[in-house]
């Protein structure tokens, strides 16, 4: 099987990268795409013998190329080059860059009609009805791989879509979930960084005390199920074993479980249709003993809500959330704004962009969510300014 893999050198991409490696000869690994971790990129490259390694950065070639000396990988650098890297002939390509980057790359692979395991929940997020379209258009599937899409996903295998009532997808309520309301304001990125069930990269981990990561994946499983909001729940499940159910018209809920590991779900997309084995532990489940569910709230987590403000608006709601999010998301990283500020500058990108930027009465073509991102980065820096303004 011909393997792509997109931010091989994070944390997505490092557990796809242990599972190829752990059946020699199966895979023939086409490109490794990563970032400024050219060390990792080129030791990878090699090791799995790749066609291609490719930096995101232009400045980093040079680095690349003597990482890779007398490897026979190709070395190249910059963001056509990654697009090209997506789209040469693969049987899977697994999209697994961090943040609304890994769009345009995604979007290229979807368009020669290859298979995408897709981790960058963010290529739905921003553009939704358009990667979806595009998937049809060029034959390609999409197979999710977030954790709670791909337990959705296999749990509709088999089933008559018109039977669904209700999706319901975990949470497991990040770093902060236990703690005083009012000491979040306070909370450093290293704390926030700390999640209390998977280990993830440190921007979605994050995004998962605050609860955007949650906010994120409701309009994930939106747009990817084709599912109406009201009818998609999230729940606070804190030792994060069930990762979706799905609920039918019967009053039939499946739950789909497994160890918080992501090699369960990556795995499952470069498998299928088949099963095959997967290092994962195995539940006890007398050992688990009791699994707990609580309703989130929204004081505590008000991404949910605004998730909710986003899936109804429609257009480039999605695109300018998720940049305002990412760019909330870099100050609070930098120590210029709080824990709690994320939240308040993204409410205030959506409400100044919904009406002044025509937002939900945008078509939604790659230039109209390219345009909306920049725009909302702008937009949330300008509303961090104005919060330190007093
Ligand atoms: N981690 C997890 O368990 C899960 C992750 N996801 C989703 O998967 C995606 C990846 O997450 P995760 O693996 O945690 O992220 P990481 O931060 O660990 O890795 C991100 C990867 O993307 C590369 N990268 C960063 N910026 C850019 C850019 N501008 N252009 C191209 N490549 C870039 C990084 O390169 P480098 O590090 O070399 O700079 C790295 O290879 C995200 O969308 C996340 O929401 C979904 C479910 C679970
Ligand atoms: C593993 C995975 O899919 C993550 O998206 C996970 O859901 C994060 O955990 P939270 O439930 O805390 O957001
Ligand atoms: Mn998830």
């Amino acid at each position: 099987m011909r393997v792509t893999v997109l931010g091989a050198t994070g944390s997505v991409g490092q557990s796809t990268l242990d599972l190829i490696g752990r059946e020699p000869g199966r895979f023939e690994v086409v490109a490794l795409t990563g970032g400024r971790n050219v060390e990792r990129l080129a030791a990878d490259a090699r090791r799995l013998r790749a066609q291609v390694a490719v930096t995101c950065h232009d400045g980093l070639l040079g680095e690349l190329r003597d990482a890779l000396a007398g490897s026979g990988v190709e070395a190249r650098a910059g963001a056509a080059a990654l697009a090209e890297a997506a789209e040469e002939p693969a049987d899977r390509v697994v999209s697994a860059i961090v943040g609304s980057a890994g769009l345009v790359p995604g979007l290229a692979a979807l368009r020669q009609g290859t298979t995408v395991a897709l981790a960058n929940k963010e290529t739905l997020v921003c553009a939704g009805p358009l990667v979806m379209a595009e998937a049809k258009v060029h034959g390609a599937t999409i197979l999710p791989v977030d954790s709670e899409h791909s337990a959705v996903f296999q749990a509709l295998t088999g089933e008559d879509p018109a039977a669904v009532e209700r999706v319901v997808i975990t949470a497991s309520g990040g770093a902060f979930r236990d703690w005083p309301l009012e000491r979040l304001a306070r909370a450093t990125p290293e704390e926030a960084a700390t999640h209390p069930n998977w280990d993830m990269g440190q921007r979605i981990t994050i995004d998962s005390a605050s609860m955007f990561n949650k906010a994120l994946e409701l309009i994930e499983t939106k747009e990817f199920f084709g599912i109406a909001p009201e009818r998609i729940e999230a729940v606070i499940h804190p030792e994060s074993l069930v990762h979706a159910l799905v609920g039918f018209r019967d009053g039939a809920l499946m739950a789909h479980l497994g160890a918080p590991d992501m090699r369960h779900a990556i795995g499952y997309a470069l498998n299928w249709p088949d099963r095959r084995d997967l290092p994962v532990a195995r539940l006890d489940l007398a050992k688990v003993g009791q699994l707990t569910f609580a309703a989130p709230d929204p004081a505590r987590w008000p991404a949910l809500g605004l998730a909710r403000e986003v899936m109804a608006m429609g257009g480039a709601a999605g695109a300018a959330f998720n940049a305002a999010k990412e760019a909330a998301l870099d100050l609070f990283l930098a120590r210029r704004v709080r824990f709690t500020d994320m939240a308040s500058i993204v409410a205030e990108v959506l409400t100044t962009m919904s009406s002044r930027d025509g937002l939900q009465n945008a078509a939604l073509s790659l230039d109209t969510v390219l345009e909306t991102d920049a725009l909302a980065r702008a937009r949330a820096n300008e509303a961090a300014a104005a919060l330190a303004a007093g």
